[in-house]
């Protein structure tokens, strides 16, 4: 741990302090911190929104020695309600405001929403340790982090004159940015011009965090979802009528138990029967069958005896062996789903609940437009899967997985289509399928060989490049390009790669496209225990695919086998994808026991139950 920086992250919110499970900010900045400072040590906390009780904490952060804590950012209770006390708690320890810092800040936030309007974070320098106070959505501390990320190494080596641990902080940054221009540093993914003088790739390696952001801020959502939701109202009561609850006989209440006569049978389906009946007379009933006008109970078979039947077969006496109660068993008018209430008083994204409470009032969604997606797969070397094998070619896999993965996750394949790697060929269809769709998810050609024509097919048709390379491992050569309204996802060949960036880049953009909140967008993801003894860390940040073990309440993940882009066969059992961090010198492998986040790519993503 010696000459690490360290952080602290303090999540302040009365909710997340009760059910530690509901904080998103504080975990996200973790991961941010992570991918940022890679050998950086991370100490969190969950507090009430008391003052008395952040102030403790932060002194106590403040005076922590081995490791001293370089900088705390503390994530909520900033708003304008009774209990967001934090820049209060805060302010009152600090030696130096840095209201400066703070403003920058908010200035970026509120060209994002205007919301950041109603936030009071402070910033500022307590001993030698640096406070920061972020917004309590997961979204603000993306955003305000992205903000103040690449001041961060400089901020603290003014603050802790510690120039050793300094240049190494600022190393970490620059490589984690791939930006080699601005400290001398030397750095494996560094840009260059791209041609024969510098072959080095042009494209900046963003984060995914970075790329994420990027994508979110490129593609334009069409009609929120939560919004279209939100304006509907039920135009009937659920039930319409009084109905039975149970099978049984449906009477007054005013009688007693003891012997009916059983007037007739009302099934479901029935109109009311709106004649009157005497208190010694019932109707036999069945359960969801309207209650007859003047009854007020129901009493369930069970508690009643058959006396005797007509000729006919029918029931004619019958009796009741429990006292009947007013509105036993009988469910009001309205009483599931009021008339005129809203039908969806929450968000949700799900088709089938989306689709069957519609269908409970008659309706079906109108308004949503589908994103139209199709799918290109490039490659001189493919072979359909019907085809002979041939020297040379390989089977396309890449097109069936991506047309399934769409189908899995709800969406739909326009149109798909497998090109040899010729520039013109790349570049027509392109240019040809963007006429009816909004996304393309291209396969291959993005990286740096002769015949990767993807990059320079879109450059050609005038495509922005939003960008091209990604710090991840697989899917490096990632690139995302758009041009108004058309999005294109040029995902690397190797089949894990595409694969991978499916789940991370893709699903998130076509799902934001369709309506969906920001939040829910990005697959789920948890933490969870490696169980393999000892993985080598790579450079690169690595989404590694694992089965998932359930053992006491707690999940296990087992990354099987080689991890290589190229071997698909590492999807089967893949229940989640782990997010390693990049190598360090101080943690050159993942072990036993630690714990990461991971991404769960399936619904049914527990495969073991121990
Ligand atoms: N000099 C460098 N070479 C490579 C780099 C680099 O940074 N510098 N990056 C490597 C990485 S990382 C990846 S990932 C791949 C990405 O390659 P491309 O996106 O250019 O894809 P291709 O060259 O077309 O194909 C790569 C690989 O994948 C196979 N493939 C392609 N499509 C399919 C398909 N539909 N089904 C099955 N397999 C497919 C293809 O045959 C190749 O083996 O680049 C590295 N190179
Ligand atoms: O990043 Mo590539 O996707 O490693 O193989
Ligand atoms: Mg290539």
């Amino acid at each position: 741990m010696a000459g690490e920086i360290c952080f602290a992250i303090l999540t302040i919110s009365d909710t997340c302090s009760q059910d530690t499970s509901k904080d998103r900010s504080g975990p996200r900045l973790v991961a941010l911190i992570r991918e940022a400072f890679q050998n950086a040590h991370i100490l969190t906390a969950i507090l009430p929104d008391e003052r008395e009780q952040i102030s403790d904490k932060l002194r106590q952060l403040v005076a922590q020695r081995n490791p001293s804590v370089s900088a705390i950012i503390t994530t909520g209770g900033t708003g304008f309600a009774p209990r967001d006390v934090t820049p209060e708690a805060t302010k009152f320890l600090l030696d130096k405001e840095c209201p400066q810092l703070a403003q920058y800040i908010a200035q970026a936030s509120l060209q994002k929403t205007k919301f950041a309007a109603l936030t009071r974070g402070v910033c500022g320098i307590a001993g030698s340790t640096l406070i920061l106070n972020f917004p309590g959505s997961e979204k603000a501390v993306t955003e305000c982090f992205e903000v103040v990320r690449d001041l961060l190494p400089h901020a603290l080596q003014l603050i802790g004159n510690e120039l050793p641990l300094v240049r190494r902080v600022h190393a970490e940054l620059q490589a984690s940015v791939g930006n080699a221009s601005t400290s001398g540093h030397v750095c494996p993914h560094q840009t260059g011009k791209g041609d024969d003088s510098d072959r080095n790739s042009p494209f900046p390696m963003i984060s995914v965090v970075q790329a994420l952001e990027v994508i979110f801020q490129t593609v334009q959502q069409q009609r929120a979802v939560a919004q279209l939701l939100n304006d509907f109202v039920a135009p009937v009561d659920i039930p319409p009528f009084r109905a039975s609850i149970k099978d049984g006989y449906a009477m007054k209440s005013t009688g007693f138990s003891g012997t009916k006569k059983v007037l007739g049978y009302v099934s479901a389906g029935d109109e009311v029967i709106v004649h009157d009946l005497e208190e010694d007379e019932c109707y036999k009933i069945n359960t969801g069958a309207p209650v007859p006008h003047y009854a007020d109970c129901i009493v369930q078979v069970e508690d009643t005896k058959l006396l005797k039947r007509k000729k006919t077969g029918e029931e004619d006496l019958v009796e009741i062996l429990v006292e009947p109660q007013a509105n036993l068993d009988i469910r009001p008018i309205g009483t599931d789903l009021r008339k005129g209430s809203k039908l969806f008083p929450s968000a949700d994204h799900s088709a089938v609940v989306i689709k069957s409470i519609l269908s409970s009032v008659g309706k079906h969604l109108t308004g949503v437009r589908k994103p139209k997606v199709g799918i290109i797969s490039t490659g001189s070397e493919l072979l359909a899967p019907s085809q002979p094998e041939a020297k040379g070619k390989i089977y396309d896999s890449n097109t069936t997985m991506l047309e399934e993965l769409l189908q899995y996750f709800g969406f739909e394949c326009a149109q798909k289509v497998v090109l040899s790697d010729d520039f013109e060929i790349v570049k027509g269809k392109i240019e040809e399928l963007f006429k009816s769709v909004d996304f393309i998810i291209c396969s291959g050609g993005v990286s740096m060989g002769d015949k990767d024509y993807i990059k320079p097919a879109l450059q050609a048709l005038g495509f922005t490049l939003n960008f091209g390379r990604v710090n991840m491992k697989p899917g490096k050569p990632m690139t995302f390009a758009s041009k108004q309204d058309h999005y294109f996802f040029g995902l690397p060949g190797n089949p894990v790669s595409a694969f991978v960036t499916f789940h991370l880049f893709v699903l998130p953009a076509i799902r934001w496209f369709a309506g969906w909140e920001r939040d829910k967008c990005e697959l789920a993801s948890l933490p969870i225990t490696l169980q393999n003894e000892s993985i080598a860390l790579d450079p690169r940040p690595e989404y590694v695919r694992a089965s998932v073990t359930s053992k006491n309440g707690r999940l296990y993940a087992s990354v099987n086998g080689s991890q290589m882009s190229s071997r698909l066969q590492s999807i089967v059992g893949a229940d989640v994808l782990v997010h390693l961090p990049g190598r360090t010198s101080d943690k050159p492998c993942a072990v036993a026991g630690d714990v990461y986040r991971a991404s769960v790519l399936r619904y049914d993503f527990i495969s073991k139950y121990e």
